[in-house]
């Protein structure tokens, strides 16, 4: 709703009223109507002061609506009516002013903000476009260049950069009412013809062709795939060229597209996963609601290799106090060169002051003692892992939270080192450690609510968009990963490339195809795992030699780590680079003359593979694999998996994930083409279609807010 009220005898106060964050819901669009019409005809009413309660202007359009029958007033209109006011409008923003909030604030003639406050269009990250005149409104306002960053990126400003771009007038650090309201005062009875920002013309730029050309090029590469910043371009294309209301024709066109595109459906899934994600629970009736965590202000990072150092960052960019333990005298003194070089690129691109002594450098773990969490991430190595759970047991404090940032062990047997196994849990981090917004929070099953929920909330803190999972063999996302990787390795037998299956998952929106990524993060890591689980020990020719455990096994990883090639930082993988270290991967000639002679070794017949197979088989598989993820209860609902996917591993965002994905898709769908795929291969176990997925397609498949009914009816039955 809005409340209405004067003020300081001629003020009319519009108050937005809609707890959390003053959405524009048709509650609250009515109630503008209403209390608009009422400052007006008020003949004692001269100017008028639009705030949000609770510090907060408002939030934009209520995402909610989006998937239901809009009703209620539309906002396009209102803000109209706002702008041809005859009295003084006010935006008195505290907060946030975002999407329909700052279109709102558009339509006001003069807009203070306090110093806190932030600003932003950022409907494209939903999949449309300011679509209530912000596309048209903001290039007249603050230019072109400056519009179609903002509007493309969809990123937030200060106060003090909307200041500076002109979108505010004013900024203060005392109450933003309160001085709203003066401005409000100062300017009654004042013209405002140059006020209303529609009457202006976009700021004249030399070469508007030339400059949308080359700006549509680079929204282009940047989206792959996504349709909705190409619409924001030609929506501000639209400003520079056209008068206001023929460009408001073009706005609402093209958001008419955006608005019912599968795309803008994935995205607003995608944002309400991120948020339900961090209302956690686990299968034994732990629950974010009903578990304190425990303040964390002294952490511990155990190990200063590549994860250990970018996690010493997080936690000091956060204001944590950290003390780092890394017993290679060399490494340490390497590693606090390039702790400290993070530490101060990242406080120049905020303007801060780099946070060098928020970290301590030690060789020894008696340092630990007095802090309240630790993070380990020492080699990836069982034993080694347990004699250090076994040290941290005895060094530090009573209650001292003990986790791991394992990518695959398993959390339940360095608990078994610990006196105190409740207070173990995994945290995840993906790397770069500092930069990755993924944080998978392992809970064994002994681990506490309160340990899960401190992790949870330290993660939140350092930024983190955490989800929490069960313990098995990789997690969530690991194990997915498992059953594409090996449909890849499956496609070059059959008679694909590197080059083939790439360009197939970088056409579906991954940054980069499986391959590649293999290049980067480097073969032997994959090779390591394989060796430890007795699967890389080479083998005797013939059909011995691609089987494994009774299942079909792929060695061509294995074969390339022999000869060396453990991608960019040997300068040969799956690809070729300039020099180890290179990063630009080329066609491998030589690749292609192994992959041959691999082939006639094993007696396998090339075929022709088509983009389709590679994306069903790649993806399909590890569709199959988060459908047995739910069965097994590791993740409590398809947003985890979705959300794990979309922050860890690159899944384009506009798929909302790969478990929404297979909805879209159609569950009898991925259903059919797996069953295809399994009778072609009945050596690939990960191929046959689980039950889950056959019980979600008896039940009509439903849409995927509403699987968690099947698995609880699943789990029940089990
Ligand atoms: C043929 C068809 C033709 C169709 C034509 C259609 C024409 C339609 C014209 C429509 C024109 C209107 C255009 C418009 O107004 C567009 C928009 O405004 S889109 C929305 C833009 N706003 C946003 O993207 C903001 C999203 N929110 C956030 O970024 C953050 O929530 C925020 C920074 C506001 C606060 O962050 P934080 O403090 O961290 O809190 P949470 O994120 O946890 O949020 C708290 C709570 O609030 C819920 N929420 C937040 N924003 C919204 C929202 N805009 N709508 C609904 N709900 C919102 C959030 O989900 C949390 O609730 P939970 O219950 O915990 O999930
Ligand atoms: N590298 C990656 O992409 C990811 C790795 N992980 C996991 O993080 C952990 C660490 O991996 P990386 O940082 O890549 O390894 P790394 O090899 O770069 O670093 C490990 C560090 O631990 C130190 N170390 C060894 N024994 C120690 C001990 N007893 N006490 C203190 N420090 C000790 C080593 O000297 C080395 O500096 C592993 O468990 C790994 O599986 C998790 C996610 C991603």
């Amino acid at each position: 709703m809005a409340q209405y009220s004067r003020i300081s005898g001629s003020v009319g106060l519009i108050t937005l009223k809609s707890p959390p964050v003053n959405a524009l819901s048709a509650v609250v669009r009515q109630g503008i109507v209403d209390t608009v019409e009422k400052a007006l005809s008020d003949p004692k009413v001269k100017s008028v002061v639009i705030c949000g309660q609770n510090g907060i202007f408002c939030g934009g359009a209520d995402i909610k609506e989006f998937a239901g029958n809009m009703s209620g007033p539309p906002l396009v209109p209102i803000i109209h009516a706002i702008e041809a006011a005859n009295k003084p409008m006010v935006a008195a923003i505290e907060g946030i002013a975002l999407g329909g909030g700052l279109e709102l604030a558009l339509g006001c003639h003069y807009r203070v903000a306090h110093a806190k406050a932030r600003l932003g269009l950022p409907e494209v990250t939903l999949g449309l476009l300011p679509a209530a005149g912000g596309s048209q409104r903001l290039p007249r306002l603050i230019g072109v260049p400056a519009a179609l960053d903002l509007i493309t990126t969809g990123r937030h400003v200060t106060a003090a950069e909307a200041l500076q771009l002109g979108i505010v007038d004013q900024v203060t650090d005392h109450k933003t009412v309160d001085v709203a309201v003066k401005l409000a005062l100062s300017v009654a009875g004042k013209p405002l013809d140059a006020r209303r920002i529609s009457t202006y013309l976009c700021p004249p730029l030399s070469a508007l062709d030339p400059l949308f050309e080359e700006v549509m090029q680079k929204v282009r590469q940047r989206a792959r795939g996504a349709i909705a910043p190409i619409a924001c371009v030609q929506a501000v294309r639209a400003a520079a060229a056209l008068p206001y209301a023929q460009g408001m024709e073009r706005e609402k066109e093209l958001m008419a597209t955006l608005f019912t595109s599968g795309q803008a459906r994935a995205l607003q899934y995608s944002f309400f996963a991120q948020r339900a994600v961090s209302k956690w629970s686990t299968p034994s009736g732990a629950r974010w609601d009903t578990s304190t965590p425990r303040p964390v202000h002294k952490v511990a990072v155990i190990g200063l290799g590549t994860m250990g150092r970018g996690i010493a960052v997080a936690l000091a960019q956060a204001g944590l106090s950290v003390v780092t333990v890394e017993p290679q005298e060399k490494q340490l003194m390497e590693a606090k060169q390039a702790v400290s070089g993070m530490l101060e690129r990242g406080a120049k691109k905020r303007g801060v002051a780099p946070p060098l002594n928020n970290i301590t450098y030690n060789s020894n773990i008696q340092a630990v003692a007095d802090v309240d969490l630790v993070i380990e991430a020492v080699f990836e190595d069982m034993a080694l892992k347990k004699k250090v759970f076994q040290q941290l047991s005895v060094v530090c404090k009573p209650g001292t939270f003990l986790c791991t940032n394992t990518s695959a062990l398993d959390v339940d047997q360095l608990a078994s080192q610990t006196r105190t196994p409740e207070l173990v849990v995994g945290m995840h981090f993906f790397a770069p450690a500092n930069v990755m917004k993924l944080l998978e929070v392992v809970y064994g099953p002994r681990s506490s609510p309160q340990a899960l929920a401190t992790a949870m909330q330290l993660g939140k803190k350092i930024g983190k968009v955490s989800v929490a999972v069960g313990n098995c063999r990789g997690f969530v996302g690991n194990r997915m990963l498992k059953p594409y990787i090996e449909q890849a390795f499956f496609l070059l037998e059959e008679g694909a490339t590197p080059e083939l299956v790439d360009r197939a998952l970088e056409e579906f929106g991954f940054s980069m195809g499986i391959f590649k990524v293999s290049d980067l993060s480097g073969l032997d890591v994959g090779w390591r795992v394989r060796k430890g689980d007795g699967l890389a020990e080479p083998r005797a020719t013939g059909q011995s030699a691609r089987i494994r455990e009774g299942r079909r096994y792929s060695p061509l990883g294995d074969l390339l780590c022999e000869q060396g090639r453990f991608g960019q930082k040997t300068g040969r993988g799956w690809y070729q680079y300039s020099k180890p270290g290179g990063r630009e991967p080329s066609s491998d000639p030589w690749f292609h003359s192994f992959l041959k002679e691999y082939r006639a070794k094993h007696g396998l017949v090339p075929r022709a593979i088509d983009h389709q197979e590679v994306l069903e088989r790649c993806l399909y598989a590890l569709i199959n694999e988060g459908f047995r993820i739910l069965e097994d209860g590791i993740a409590a609902g398809p947003e985890d998996i979705d959300v794990i996917y979309l922050f860890g591993y690159g899944w384009p965002s506009y798929r909302g994930g790969p478990m929404f994905y297979a909805g879209m898709v159609g569950l009898p769908k991925v259903l059919d083409r797996l069953e295809h795929y399994y009778q072609a291969h009945p050596d690939v176990p990960y191929l046959q279609p689980c039950t889950l997925l056959r019980r979600l397609v008896a039940s009509g498949s439903p849409p995927v807010h509403k699987w968690r009914e099947v698995i609880k009816k699943l789990h029940s039955q089990l």
